[in-house]
């Protein structure tokens, strides 16, 4: 953790606890008149020294957008956000900050030793170059040209640039995707080192079981808006739901029409429903068709959560 710094955490007003960034009611569109595209919605978000916070939401729910406005990069059109108590563009709060973003615009031609020594330049106080290459997993690949990286690789690097800096916040725009199944491993190591450590880590990600297994808090964001916020359990939770199958011959359209049933699916003989407790659905089901067979009751998975937090409901057959 860099020690040098003089500007202090921000304290917020909730109960004094500190806060590296923040989101406070901030709205972004994006064009004008019937094309505008309200990317971002009244949107609050917090993060604290030592917590892992993975935003979760489908594609264009605005998490890139929220991740933009955290990191300066794109002004708010209304509401306020602060980094390190201060406007996300000032170069005194930026330095604490470290990005990995979607896309990377890094030069092709460079090899990762001389981009990793730029980036650290940049910083008062970076993190030695061999953490750096430790902590990414670019040993032996310092003197490669970033072109020449496969996709997995040039991930890597562009994670090794984020830490550079030594930073007391980190900001991670899907940063395992491309990774394969080891290196995501090594990666979620190393961003619980860096929670542990008392940075804030703040990642967007398309992997659901990414966010059950790393996060502190999710924040489940659809349509530019929180739609649920908490502990993965309490993500769960949030959908007092279960997941029925059975073998049977009810008719999918009946039963997602049944009360408390958020998701109806079927595959041949096999109908599966999502529904908020078991028993009501499980009754329905040998009342219309006395030979179901086969019935399992199973917890959604955070998979399940998020599908039924972020869609109505949807019968597929
Ligand atoms: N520069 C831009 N100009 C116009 N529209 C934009 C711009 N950036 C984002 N949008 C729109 O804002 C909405 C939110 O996009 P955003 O990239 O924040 O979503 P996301 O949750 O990160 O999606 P994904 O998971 O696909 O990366 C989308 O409808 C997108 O098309």
């Amino acid at each position: 953790m860099t020690t040098t710094q003089q500007t202090p955490v921000h304290p917020t007003a909730a109960h004094g606890i500190p806060v590296l960034a923040e989101l406070l009611g901030v709205s972004k569109q994006f064009g004008k008149g019937p094309a505008t595209v309200h990317a971002v919605r009244g949107l609050d978000l917090q993060v604290r020294p030592g917590e892992l916070l993975a935003l979760l939401g489908p594609n264009g729910a605005g998490k890139s957008t929220a991740i933009g406005m955290v990191t300066g990069l794109t002004a708010p059109t209304s509401g306020s956000a602060r980094l390190f108590g201060r406007d996300p563009r000032d170069v005194r709060a930026r330095r604490r900050l470290g990005v990995m973003l979607q896309a990377s615009g890094v030069p092709d031609t460079l090899r990762v030793r001389e981009l990793l020594t730029q980036f650290r330049g940049y910083y008062p106080a970076p993190l030695p170059m061999a953490q750096v290459v430790t902590a990414a997993g670019l040993d032996g690949l310092e003197g490669r040209m970033f072109g020449e990286l496969s996709g997995g690789q040039q991930r890597r690097v562009l994670f090794g640039i984020a830490l550079a800096g030594d930073p007391d916040l980190l900001v991670f725009d899907e940063p395992t995707t491309g990774l394969d199944v080891e290196a995501r491993r090594g990666l979620w190591s190393t961003l619980r080192g860096l929670a542990r450590s008392g940075r804030g880590v703040v990642l967007t990600t398309h992997y659901l079981e990414e966010a059950d297994a790393l996060a502190d808090r999710v924040v489940v964001i659809d349509r530019g808006v929180v739609i649920a916020e908490g502990g993965p359990d309490e993500i769960k939770a949030r959908v007092p739901g279960r997941r029925v199958r059975a073998r049977t011959s009810v008719d999918l359209a009946v039963a997602s029409r049944w009360p408390g049933v958020a998701r109806a699916s079927r595959e041949g003989p096999w109908l599966e429903l999502l529904a908020a407790s078991a028993e009501p659905v499980l009754r329905a089901l040998l009342d219309r068709d006395p030979s179901t067979t086969g019935v399992t009751v199973t917890e959604p998975s955070l998979e399940e959560a998020f599908l039924a937090l972020t869609s109505t409901t949807e019968a597929t057959r």
